[in-house]
């Protein structure tokens, strides 16, 4: 049987790990290909030290692998947005399918390569792209493939969990860790897309654009990052029996879908607040599977190579198939349905219940002016707890609440920092309350 040739560009972290997959792996990986797999061409600036390169065609050209006519899939690892965007799009206009990890990439110009790709009939895969090694798309793409999907919720960035969790564990300070994740691999080139929600926010429009047929939209998912969590919050969650994860939700209402990064107090009893260090974990909701889980390693070399190498062995299985039969990979397209047009919610409009943490002056009447607002915006308390100040005349209000509409809480939010008893901002924190809406 003809092999399937791959040409590697970018020999960092993924690519190094993508190499050494596919040379370890070569009989089984042939086996279950149904054909030899080889890697014709590698495109890289350097050299990578944990790569044995001594049989391998290196060039430092990563256009000439795209250009290659003796290449069938160009394995795109190099990251960024506008070199990888041209690289993609040179190796679809030369009939080559694609394989990348690049989320970047997808998210935002994704639109334009999926057309790109359909009208040429080449494959652009991206399984490494959204939690590394779990086999996140293939999932929904395939395995719930009957479902209507009404919710996913997931821990989809590796250096934000890695950090969260040695805060909590071992009390060290946020820079030590993230340099320890730097050093492992697992930091995007700019880290601040870690811990911001960028990285998250681009696997997240991945994930709906796929779950529920609407269009790649990474500019209208809100995005909040994790570097403002306190170890007071931390604690405060904690003794109310919740842990603080860094969460992607993608929400089908009857008015559109919620799209939403930011910090979120989950049940410690729920599996999600279970997952830690570079561990992602994504909840799915089918209405006929009812919720399924998938969890792994979302970050590192050789996890993530599992998932490039499983999308090669994919296209190498397509290869010889029609191309107008083949499964699209972003559900919208060719499909022009009323899921098309399903917006995506201002933040506003979710619906979520919330932690909030107030510094208030201890004097009579406080605790009711605060509840006064509360209920002037239709808020509910599920509990609160009040803490004497541990010195002046302050006292920490902790409060949960019920599900509510975020704009009446950003009205409540308002109304409290304006009250003579309220010193400082009010910390609010979404909490996850999936299953009870
Ligand atoms: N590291 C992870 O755990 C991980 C997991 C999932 C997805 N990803 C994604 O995989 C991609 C690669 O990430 P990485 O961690 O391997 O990054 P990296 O920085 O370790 O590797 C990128 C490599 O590409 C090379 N490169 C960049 N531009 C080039 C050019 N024009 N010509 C030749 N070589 C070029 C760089 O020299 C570097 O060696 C990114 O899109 C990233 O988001 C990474
Ligand atoms: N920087 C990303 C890599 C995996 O996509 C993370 O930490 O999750
Ligand atoms: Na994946």
């Amino acid at each position: 049987m003809k092999p399937v040739r791959v040409g590697i560009c970018g020999l960092g972290t993924v690519g190094g790990g993508t190499f050494n997959v596919l040379t370890r792996n070569a009989d089984e990986i042939a086996r279950r290909a149904g054909r030899p797999i080889v890697i014709e061409q590698i495109g890289a600036r350097r050299d990578n030290p944990l790569c044995d390169l001594s049989s391998a065609k290196v060039t430092r050209d990563i256009f000439e692998v795209a250009r290659n006519p003796d290449i069938d899939v160009v394995v795109e690892l190099i990251g960024g947005y506008e070199v990888a965007r041209q690289l993609v799009l040179e190796a679809i206009s030369h009939g080559k399918h694609v394989v990348t990890a690049n989320k970047a990439l997808i998210a935002v110009h994704g639109s334009e390569i999926f057309r790109a790709a359909a009208e040429r009939g080449v494959i652009v895969a991206f399984e490494a792209a959204v939690a590394g090694g779990i086999p996140v798309i293939k999932s929904l793409r395939e395995g719930l493939g009957a479902n209507r999907i009404q919710w996913l919720a997931g821990i989809i960035n590796g250096t934000g969990n890695y950090i969260l969790t040695h805060m909590r564990d071992e009390g060290r300070t946020f820079e030590d860790v993230l340099a320890e994740a730097q050093a492992l691999g697992y930091a995007e080139a700019d880290p601040t897309f870690d811990i911001e929600g960028i990285d998250a926010a681009h696997k997240l429009t991945i994930l709906a654009s796929i779950a529920f047929g609407v269009p790649l939209q990474f500019d209208k998912t809100y995005t909040e990052g994790i570097s403002r969590i306190t170890s007071e919050d931390i604690e405060q969650a904690d003794n109310l029996g919740y842990i603080i994860k860094h969460l992607g939700i993608a929400r089908r209402t009857d008015g559109g879908v919620e799209l939403r990064v930011h910090p979120t107090l989950i049940p410690k009893t729920r599996l999600l607040a279970n997952v830690h260090g570079v561990k992602n974990a994504i909840e799915v909701m089918g209405d006929a599977v009812g919720p399924t889980l998938y969890y792994g390693a979302g970050a590192g070399a050789e996890p993530t190579a599992s998932a490039v190498v499983a999308d090669i062995l994919d296209v190498a299985r397509d290869i010889a198939t029609e191309h107008n039969y083949r499964t699209p990979y972003l559900a919208f397209i060719g499909i022009d349905d009323d899921q098309d047009r399903l917006p995506i919610l201002p933040m506003e409009r979710i619906v979520s219940a919330y932690y909030l943490r107030l510094s208030a002056v201890d004097r009579p009447g406080v605790l009711a002016r605060v509840a006064m607002i509360l209920a002037e915006q239709e808020i509910s308390i599920e509990s609160l707890i009040q803490k004497e100040a541990k010195s002046g005349d302050l006292a920490t209000i902790i409060m949960l609440t019920h599900a509510v509409r975020e704009a009446n809480m950003n009205a409540a939010i308002l109304s409290l920092e304006a009250l003579d008893d309220i010193a400082g901002p009010v910390t609010r924190i979404r909490v996850e309350n999936l299953d009870e809406q």
